[in-house]
């Protein structure tokens, strides 16, 4: 019901106003006038009245106003006098309709200004909150003062480069002229000098504008390919200096997406699209000028083409091409490159469980995905190229048809037609340049934004602490620690959770699988923040240390031993900058690691290849732990490394470290053998301290430690029978 009303009351308020409007119109032009002073003065008073007018009937029957009706208005309202003052002031013409009291003209402005608000409408929205749309462009103006000003150090190629712009678009733009020229003087009688000076000209400019656009190129290639390196490598800087917490709950795609494109997109912000839409714009006026010479009635009826262009390519960027199919494409591909990706990575698993098969299905089906989207998209690409065309060859044959008029009637030559034919086509490509470079610019400072995003996000885990005492004992306390992971906040992994590790001490702690034993040793690294509670390391908060000296204290060999491409030496000296071969090999005899490396061809010089898959499990573990004793740490923590060692191996590196009485050392370690010795065993459950004392104090109360001796014993005669 209420609908109904709103519509019946929207077209009462429509019927009034073109009445009031068209009254207006009629009754402005049966003013009789005799100067042209006066006749300028009748058009913009009758504007004047008729924009009142409608204000009013709009406000009054409407209630509010909308920017689009404003806009319209406006213009409906405005259109006749500025035409009419314009043509006066410029060709000293009058206009063959007469203006007021002339239905035809009434009916030609307002389809003009419905056609300009729409564009208008489509090209820049209004958002429905002012507020924010004002906003948004605030941060938008902002975004692009802050890529223009990291663009600093590109200043002089940026300037040279529009100095050769600026001298590539003058040259352009007079070879259409030149070349309408040489035509009429062809058609004329000829003329040899005139003749050779016109193709003088034309081949100078055509010259200066080939050497001066290869040189605007370079320059401005050379300052996106530096602008988008340095930003690069700042963004990584900041990706890397993120707490682990943010890499678990930030997609890796996502965050190889703004290394690559996001930063590609951003480098193009200035470099790229501020020049192609400065050459553009300032081509653009310039023909527009130049053809206006030529003859500005063709000028007028070429540019009738511009918002409906603009009109197809806005619908085709903003809801199929780039918004809609675009991303479907893209998230489609990268579905595609995951399958492949999986395969080729996990291809041991596929060969064994024999899904070659299967696997290559899946990846066809994926690829089928895309190649649907791919069709759909290249369907709505040849309706949108065929609506382009036909609009530009129906303009065409309007221009042919008058130029021919016009040549008829004396008003152009044939090679002033000539001319404006070259410029026209010239000027079609510079307007869709130009509606295209436009959603570019929003695209590129869009990218901006999510880098800067990246760029200015401060850790959760701050990295600020200065502590770098001379003396470190590596006493370690964990403080009633409550800790729920940032991924699952919820689950509350470790509750008020207490802890010693006393200096030169073998600490163990052992549990159940998935009890919260790594999470400990996580938290000691720095990786997350508990929620409650502190570590203190010789009673000073761990996070009062300074980041690098901190790591350098405390070293971890991890359950997956982590290596990177390059040497066994680059690897166990991963992060030192100054270590000798002396240390490194003394730290490789202690992991039980110097014989086989010396065995090897290239011996410490032998490459691991790309995460470390040229060698065995157990030798990377070895390479691991030799990599965390090189560092001599005040604390080392040894996070399940016995599954990947041979009993000779463990022996060794057990006695290695009973040979460093003052570090402290924490091991995880579910083969409860190797843990009997340590001095201090801590049975973790539900993430809390459930039993702590010796192997004797624990066997002795037979709680759950001796439950698990029970267990492991079992188990391993199992094992062996
Ligand atoms: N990055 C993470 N994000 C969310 N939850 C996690 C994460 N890492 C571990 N968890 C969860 O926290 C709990 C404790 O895990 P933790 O790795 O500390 O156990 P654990 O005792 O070391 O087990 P295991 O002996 O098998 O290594 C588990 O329930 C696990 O699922």
């Amino acid at each position: 019901m209420a609908d109904n009303t709103t519509i019946i009351r929207k077209v009462v308020s429509l019927i009034l106003a073109v009445c009031v409007d068209l009254s207006l119109f009629y009754a402005s032009g049966c003013v009789v006038t005799h100067s042209v002073f006066g006749h300028l003065a009748r058009l913009w008073v009758s504007a004047a009245l008729r924009c009142l007018a409608l204000t009013a009937v709009t406000l009054l029957s409407l209630g509010d106003f909308k920017p689009l009706l404003i806009r319209l208005i406006t213009a409906h309202s405005l259109l006749p006098a500025v035409f009419e003052t314009g043509t006066k002031a410029l060709y000293h013409e009058e206009t063959q309709c007469g203006l007021l009291a002339d239905i035809r003209c009434w009916l030609m402005c307002t389809g003009a200004s419905l056609a300009a608000a729409l564009f208008w409408e489509i090209t820049i929205p209004d958002t429905d909150d002012a507020a924010n749309g004002k906003e948004k462009k605030q941060k938008a103006r902002e975004l692009f003062m802050r890529v223009l000003h990291l663009n600093k150090p590109d200043y002089p190629l940026i300037l040279g480069g529009l100095v050769f712009l600026s001298l590539a678009v003058i040259c352009e733009m007079f070879i259409p002229y030149y070349t309408g020229r040489v035509i009429d003087i062809l058609g004329s009688q000829y003329q040899p000098n005139e003749f050779m000076s016109a193709l003088l000209f034309m081949g100078l400019f055509s010259l200066g504008s080939s050497v001066s656009a290869g040189c605007r190129g370079g320059l401005l290639l050379c300052a996106i390919s530096a602008y988008t390196c340095r930003i690069k490598v700042k963004l990584f800087g900041a990706l890397t200096k993120q707490e682990i917490g943010f890499f678990e709950t930030i997609k890796t795609g996502e965050i190889t997406s703004r290394l690559s494109r996001d930063t590609n997109l951003m480098g193009r912000t200035v470099c790229l699209n501020v020049n192609v839409l400065l050459r553009t714009f300032i081509k653009t006026l310039g023909m527009i000028s130049l053809m206006m010479n030529l003859s500005w009635k063709l000028t007028f009826l070429v540019l009738m083409e511009t918002p409906i262009t603009g009109l197809i390519q806005n619908i085709y960027d903003t809801h199929y091409q780039v918004k809609r199919l675009s991303l479907a494409m893209q998230d489609s591909m990268a579905l595609a490159n995951e399958a492949a990706n999986e395969a080729v990575s996990g291809i041991r698993v596929v060969r064994s469980f024999n899904t070659e098969k299967q696997e290559s299905r899946r990846y066809d089906d994926r690829l089928m995905d895309t190649h649907i989207l791919k069709t759909r998209r290249d369907t709505v690409r040849a309706v949108y190229l065929l609506g382009r065309r036909l609009t530009g060859l129906a303009m065409q044959v309007f221009m042919l048809y008058y130029g021919r008029l016009f040549i008829r009637s004396g008003q152009m030559t044939t090679g002033n037609l000539v001319s404006f034919i070259l410029y026209q086509s010239n000027l079609g490509q510079s307007i869709r340049t130009l509606t295209y470079i436009f959603g570019d610019m929003l695209n590129s400072v869009g990218a901006a934004g999510k880098v800067f995003e990246y760029l200015d996000r401060k850790p959760n885990v701050s990295t600020e602490g200065k502590l770098q005492p001379d003396q470190l004992t590596g006493h370690i306390s964990f403080r009633h620690l409550n800790f729920a992971y940032p991924a699952c906040p919820n689950k509350t992994v470790l509750q008020d959770f207490s802890l010693e590790l006393k200096s030169g001490q073998m600490t163990a702690l052992v549990g159940p699988s998935g009890e919260g034993k790594s999470t400990c040793v996580s938290l000691l690294q720095r990786f997350y923040e508990p929620q409650d509670g502190e570590i203190l390391m010789d009673s000073e908060p761990l996070k009062s240390y300074d980041h690098r000296f901190l790591h350098k204290k405390i070293a971890v060999v991890n359950q997956e031993p982590v290596l990177f491409s390059g040497s066994i030496r680059d690897n166990i000296a991963y992060g030192l900058a100054d270590c000798s071969l002396d240390e490194i090999q003394e730290a490789a005899r202690k992991a039980n690691a110097h014989d086989f490396i010396e065995q090897l061809e290239k011996g410490y010089d032998t490459e691991v290849g790309e995460g470390g898959g040229q060698l065995s499990k157990s030798e990377r573990q070895r390479i691991a732990i030799a990599r965390a004793l090189v560092r001599q740490p005040q604390v080392l923590i040894l996070d399940e490394i016995t599954s990947s060692l041979d009993t000779e191996s463990e022996n060794k590196v057990q006695q290695a470290l009973a040979s460093c009485p003052n570090q402290t050392l924490l091991v995880i370690a579910h083969r409860l053998k190797t843990i009997e010795k340590a001095d201090q065993i801590v049975v973790v459950s539900g993430g809390r301290v459930q039993e702590r004392g010796t192997h004797q104090e624990l066997m002795d109360r037979k709680g759950s430690y001796y439950n698990f001796m029970q267990q492991y014993t079992v188990d391993t005669i199992n094992l062996y029978l």
